[in-house]
């Protein structure tokens, strides 16, 4: 199938109104290139793309791109979109050169264009996550590898709130240990667990998609005789009891399953929260001081807070 590829080069302040104009016309999906993401200074590779490639970006600004199907209204969403991108001056937002370009492009480019843009990464001290298409070298011998294919599954291991579940399995898995992993995602915690040791490994999600493509990359990662990925809804019905449970979902979805989380773990057990933004934190640790768990971390990165609990001996 043929696709138009709109290219409108514009300023930071109007990404989000032309993004919503160009949802509204029918477009699947925006890439946006923005001039600050390249010149941005990063204190530490943890977390972050590194080798971003400068013919990716504007020299300043920023270009958005969308897709639309090649029909016979095309030509009417294109020229509706130039108006209503020009109605935001009526606003008083500065949509700086607008300059818009519209060229063909075919399905398999723009549906794969994402992945130019993820590279390997470092998440911690010794994992390292790379996408199964790049022929990724390890740096030294005792760097731990994850492939990934993220497929529509969220995470591709990069989040902060993933980083920051990756950081705190690191320092707590042990060999042979038990890990239950709720909201599993694309499976990369779990499949962290096993490759730091863990042997007995429990992967939910509610979602089947997320399931099938932690399935995939847990094969991915020969991880499959010991992570058993299942569709459940948080903890219902397990009846295994871990060693550690991480869970990086949202603050709201935590408060809902940390006594059950607290009931389950051995004594000594590690629960890790993540995904909680800061005006939660107070929230989630009085809820697992009050569900019986010790605090022994609370961490930070960028905006998101992770915690670190404990079930006394
Ligand atoms: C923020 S993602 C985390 C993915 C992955 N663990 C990571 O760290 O990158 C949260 C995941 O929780 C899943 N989820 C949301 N509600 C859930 C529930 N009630 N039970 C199980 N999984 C759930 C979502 O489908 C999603 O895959």
């Amino acid at each position: 199938m043929k696709w138009s590829e709109l290219c409108i080069h514009t300023t930071n302040e109007a990404i989000e109104p032309i993004s919503n104009i160009l949802h509204e016309a029918g477009a699947s999906g925006v890439v946006i290139e923005d001039a600050e993401d390249f010149a941005k200074e990063r204190p530490t590779k943890f977390g972050e793309l590194y080798e971003l490639d400068p013919a990716d970006f504007p020299e300043e600004g920023v270009i958005l791109k969308a897709y639309l199907p090649v029909n016979s209204f095309l030509g009417e969403s294109v020229e509706q979109i130039k108006q209503a991108i020009n109605q935001l001056l009526a606003y008083n937002i500065d949509i700086g050169r607008n300059f818009i370009t519209v060229s063909e492009v075919n399905e398999e480019e723009w549906a794969t264009a994402w992945k130019k843009y993820y590279k390997p990464v470092k998440v911690s001290g010794k994992i390292t996550i790379t996408p199964t298409w790049e022929d990724y070298q390890p740096v030294s011998t005792d760097e731990i590898i994850i492939e990934l294919d993220p497929g529509m599954a969220f995470g591709t291991g990069t989040h902060p709130t993933t980083v920051l579940s990756m950081q705190a399995l690191e320092r707590y898995v042990k060999n042979k240990q038990t890990v239950i992993d709720v909201g599993t995602g694309s499976g990369v915690l779990s499949i962290a667990a096993a490759k730091l040791g863990a042997t007995d490994i429990y992967a939910y999600d509610l979602d089947d998609v997320a399931v099938k493509a932690a399935r995939i990359n847990v094969k991915l990662n020969k991880a499959g005789d010991i992570v058993t990925v299942k569709q459940n809804n948080l903890l219902d019905h397990v009846q295994v009891n871990p060693d550690i449970i991480v869970a990086n979902i949202l603050a709201e979805i935590i408060l809902r399953f940390e006594q059950e989380a607290f009931q389950l773990l051995k004594p000594g057990g590690i629960f890790i929260s993540s995904g909680i933004i800061q005006a939660k934190k107070v929230e989630v640790r009085q809820a697992l001081i009050a569900a019986g768990f010790d605090i022994i971390e609370v961490n930070q990165m960028e905006d998101w807070i992770s915690i670190v609990a404990q079930k006394p001996e």
